[in-house]
């Protein structure tokens, strides 16, 4: 696990949000534009106390659809997550194959996390307990909501996983909000942050200009590429 960027560098993340993130990691070119971020599959179930979700990921992953001896103790969890220095998100692969047979997440497991401080649980499976999970102190981002446990049990912890095509080693850099959850690459930190604000300042200025009674629609056409 490489942990390099100053925790202070993750922490001013929270100041973000995931489109301008994702915009200043483009312009950066520290990834493929196509990846790194969740699909639309799952979504942010509950907010939790802020509007962003920041944190370093523990994962582990789950099956619930068919009965089976594979089970690791949950206390795994536990323990990855109260090694892990900083902000936690947990992440959770449900791997039945559909997802959403049972949740993991509900009022006992997600009070416990609550308990240890984590940030945020995502899911690509589902969750109950909706009323309890809406008070905890975490975000949730998750497929939706489901009835049962059904045969829940988790199976690793500390792998690699994969969420809503969001592929995540233990460690990583997670940041989340209303629009879904993105991974920033621990070398895009601090460059990443400097380069969102030189972005926003680009964007203001043609959403200022839009908005002013300098507008005119022949310069705007004669705009080749509006840069933002
Ligand atoms: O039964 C489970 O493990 C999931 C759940 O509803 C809870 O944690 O409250
Ligand atoms: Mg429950």
């Amino acid at each position: 696990m490489t942990t390099t960027a100053d925790p202070e560098h993750v922490a001013a993340l929270a100041d973000w949000d995931t489109p301008a993130l994702s915009n200043a990691l483009d312009a950066l070119r520290l990834r493929p534009f196509n990846g790194g971020y969740t699909d639309g599959s799952i979504h942010r179930v509950t907010a939790g106390p802020g509007s962003v979700m920041v944190g370093r990921a523990v994962t582990a992953r789950m099956v619930a659809r068919e009965p089976d001896d594979d089970a690791v103790p949950v206390s795994r969890l536990h323990r990855a997550v109260s090694e892990l220095p900083g902000p936690v998100v947990v992440v959770i692969e449900d791997r039945d194959r559909p997802a959403g047979a049972g949740a993991f997440l509900g009022e006992v497991n997600g009070s416990l996390l609550a308990a240890l401080g984590i940030q945020g649980v995502i899911t690509n499976g589902r969750v109950r307990d909706a009323d309890t999970l809406r008070d905890l102190p975490f975000a949730v981002h998750a497929a939706g909501l489901c009835v049962a446990r059904s045969y829940m049990r988790l199976t690793d912890v500390g792998t690699p996983v994969t969420v809503a095509g969001l592929r995540v080693h233990p460690g990583d850099i997670l940041h989340g909000d209303e629009h879904g959850v993105l991974r920033i690459p621990e070398e895009a930190l601090p460059a990443v942050l400097a380069k969102a604000e030189l972005i926003r300042t680009d964007e203001q200025n043609v959403v200022n200009w839009s908005k002013s009674p300098d507008f005119s629609v022949p310069e705007l056409l004669e705009l080749r590429r509006v840069r933002h």
